[in-house]
């Protein structure tokens, strides 16, 4: 069964057509890389994935179900990781992390949070503010969350290289094909070609005038 499939998905941003009759089926396991230049519609595309916006026309269904008809599951069951990092600057790593953890209702202790931190290279900057760490720190802090939620079924992520240095990249792809092989479903986009060491289906959105 698809955990996540589409039916002719169609999008209008200010009268003009993105993309239309976008179907697809992402199964359990699988990598849905989605390509194209700046503007096709990538982030429009993952932003109606999650239901944070409404499609012009067409559906998602989760589990073969209409995301609107599930949307508390699907929510328990995604990660989403866009382009705004949902950090709270004058907090510290470890305070946005607590506080993301009790919203998605993740049980975890601090020393995991802590641990997280360490192995994303974030030794001795866990309690200071994150708007005085780094972008790619930035990055870093937020991208902890792949780490201490242990249970979801599907990652969206829009472009989450960005700002990460070759370490940091090495890392969060590890992480990638270990949930991937665990069975977990990643949909995402890149501006770098991916390397990930793992068979990957595409998604290639025009830009249309
Ligand atoms: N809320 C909105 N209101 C009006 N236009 C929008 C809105 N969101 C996106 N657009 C327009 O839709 C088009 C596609 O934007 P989108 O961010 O989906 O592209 P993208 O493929 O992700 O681009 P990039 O590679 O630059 O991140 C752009 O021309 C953008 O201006």
């Amino acid at each position: 069964m698809a955990v996540l499939s589409t039916y002719n998905l169609s999008v209008v941003k200010r009268d003009r057509l993105l993309f239309e009759q976008v179907n697809i089926s992402v199964q359990q396991g699988a990598l849905l890389y989605v390509k194209g230049p700046n503007g096709a519609g990538k982030t429009s595309l993952l932003r109606v994935l999650t239901g944070l916006v409404a499609a012009d026309s067409g559906d998602v269904l989760f589990e073969q179900q209409n995301i609107k008809e599930c949307a508390q599951r699907y929510q328990q069951q995604l990660i989403y990781f866009g382009h705004k990092l949902g950090v709270n600057h004058t907090l510290s790593a470890v305070e946005n992390l607590r506080f993301w953890c009790a919203v998605h209702n993740v049980k975890v202790s601090d020393t995991k949070i802590y641990e997280v931190l360490e192995l994303l290279g974030l030794v001795g900057l866990e309690d200071v503010a994150v708007g005085s760490l780094s972008a790619g720190q930035q990055r870093r802090t937020a991208l902890a969350r792949f780490w201490l939620k242990t249970e979801s079924k599907l990652w969206i992520l829009d472009e989450p290289f960005t700002a990460l240095d070759t370490q940091g990249i090495r890392v969060l792809s590890q992480k990638l094909v270990e949930y991937l092989s665990q069975g977990g479903a990643v949909i995402m986009t890149s501006h770098q070609s991916l390397e990930l060491d793992y068979p990957t289906q595409e998604l290639t959105l025009e830009y249309r005038i």
